[in-house]
């Protein structure tokens, strides 16, 4: 039995300690690395004879800050949008059940959350409401509420903070009573009279203030409509991110807990989100939000879709995002609430990915703590 190293923590709320192995009475710790030191060859335990090799890759690992010299991506905070949910009430916080360290949080504590977003040098928040439920209607009609509570929070983080990117998800499924981004007839999601509501919408939110109008809905020719009408209302600066290759995910299950509408959904998004067996379709759906106007792309879900990250970057050269979704989230937050992984390497390691697949930010709730983390590195 090897006894337990003080000071190797795995899991942010773990107290157990592990150790991965051992070399003689030299343990090997997990998290830090046992650094090769050049000059000549000690007496080994283990002989062999040397390999005849000219290519040797393990040398541009050899110490941290050999690595740090090839290192091919960097995460900053300048990648980072964090989503924040919304909720009625003051100096109110909730957390949501399934997603371990994210609340549900009033206006005022959004407008916290906006500050601290800033003091960490993240760009941009996006914003999601919880609706009361007694506000939700077959048609979502509380999305046109101006005084709303996304609407709200605009307001009250702009008039605060104006040098803060605010990010507004386009979609009516917070505020639909059957908890479909679209309006529903006979078990049918229509589609150009959703668009003509998402365009009532996006207008109300950058009529609050919004910065970037992010249609999350995956209706088609949406991206075109809410530009025109922009423009015609003289937005014409307000951006759009397009949730352009957008799949019927599984992952998206604790959002839906978050926002109240996984109770109320009735039957599934397939007729409206992508096959997760697509991959050409990705960049169908991605040319035509370019052609319509869109600023900038976003995938979703992130992690279990990096190939359509680096397809979409590739093939177009936008400004292309991925949303790291709630079910990534909280695998990862449950397993090292756990013990099992350590948490804020796998948070940094999942982050790095997205930039490794050609991403020019992530939507992540780890965007705090990640960049807090970044800060610490200096
Ligand atoms: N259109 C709503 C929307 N906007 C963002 C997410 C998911 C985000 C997440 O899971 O973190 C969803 C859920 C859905 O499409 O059902
Ligand atoms: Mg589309």
């Amino acid at each position: 039995m090897t006894k337990p190293v003080p000071g190797v923590r795995i899991g942010a709320k773990s107290n157990r300690f592990l150790v991965f192995g051992s070399v003689g009475n030299m343990a090997i710790k997990y998290g830090r690395p046992i650094e090769m030191r050049d000059g000549p060859r000690r007496e080994a335990a283990v002989t062999a004879p040397p390999l005849d090799l000219v290519a040797r890759p393990r040398r541009n690992r050899k110490a941290e800050w050999a690595r740090r010299l090839v290192r091919e991506n960097v995460l900053t905070t300048d990648d980072l949008i964090w989503p924040l949910f919304v909720a009625d009430g003051t100096n109110k916080r909730t957390p949501v059940a399934s997603m371990p360290g994210v609340d549900r949080i009033s206006v005022d504590q959004c407008v916290r959350d906006a500050e601290r977003a800033l003091k960490l040098n993240i760009p941009c928040i996006a914003l999601f409401p919880y609706t009361d439920p007694a506000l939700r209607d077959d048609a979502g009609s509380e999305a046109l509420n101006a005084k709303n509570l996304v609407c709200k929070s605009v307001r009250a983080i702009k008039r605060e903070f104006p040098d803060l990117g605010v990010l507004c998800d386009v979609a009516l499924d917070p505020f639909t009573s059957h908890g479909h981004d679209g309006l529903v007839e006979d078990g049918r999601i229509l589609n150009d009279e959703t668009v003509a509501v998402l365009v009532q919408q996006a207008l109300v939110q950058a009529e609050a203030g919004c910065d970037i109008i992010a249609p999350s809905d995956m209706m088609d020719g949406r991206v075109g409509a809410i530009r025109r009408a922009l423009d015609e209302a003289g937005f014409v600066d307000v951006q759009i991110m397009a949730y352009a290759a957008k799949y019927a995910s599984a992952f998206y299950g604790p959002f839906r807990d978050a926002i109240g509408s996984a109770k109320a959904l009735t039957g599934d998004k397939r007729t409206y989100q992508m096959d997760s067996a697509n991959s050409d379709e990705a960049l169908r759906e991605v040319e035509l939000d370019i052609a319509e106007g869109a600023d900038m792309v976003l995938v979703k879900p992130g992690m279990p879709y990096l190939d359509i990250v680096r397809r979409v970057k590739d093939t177009f050269g936008m400004p292309t995002f991925a949303y790291q979704v709630s079910g990534e989230y909280a695998m990862i937050a449950a397993a090292a609430g756990n013990g099992w992984i350590d948490g804020d390497r796998a948070m940094m390691e999942s982050l790095v990915a997205f930039k490794r697949a050609g991403a020019d930010g992530v939507l992540t709730y780890f965007a705090a703590a990640a960049a807090e983390k970044l800060k610490q590195n200096g």
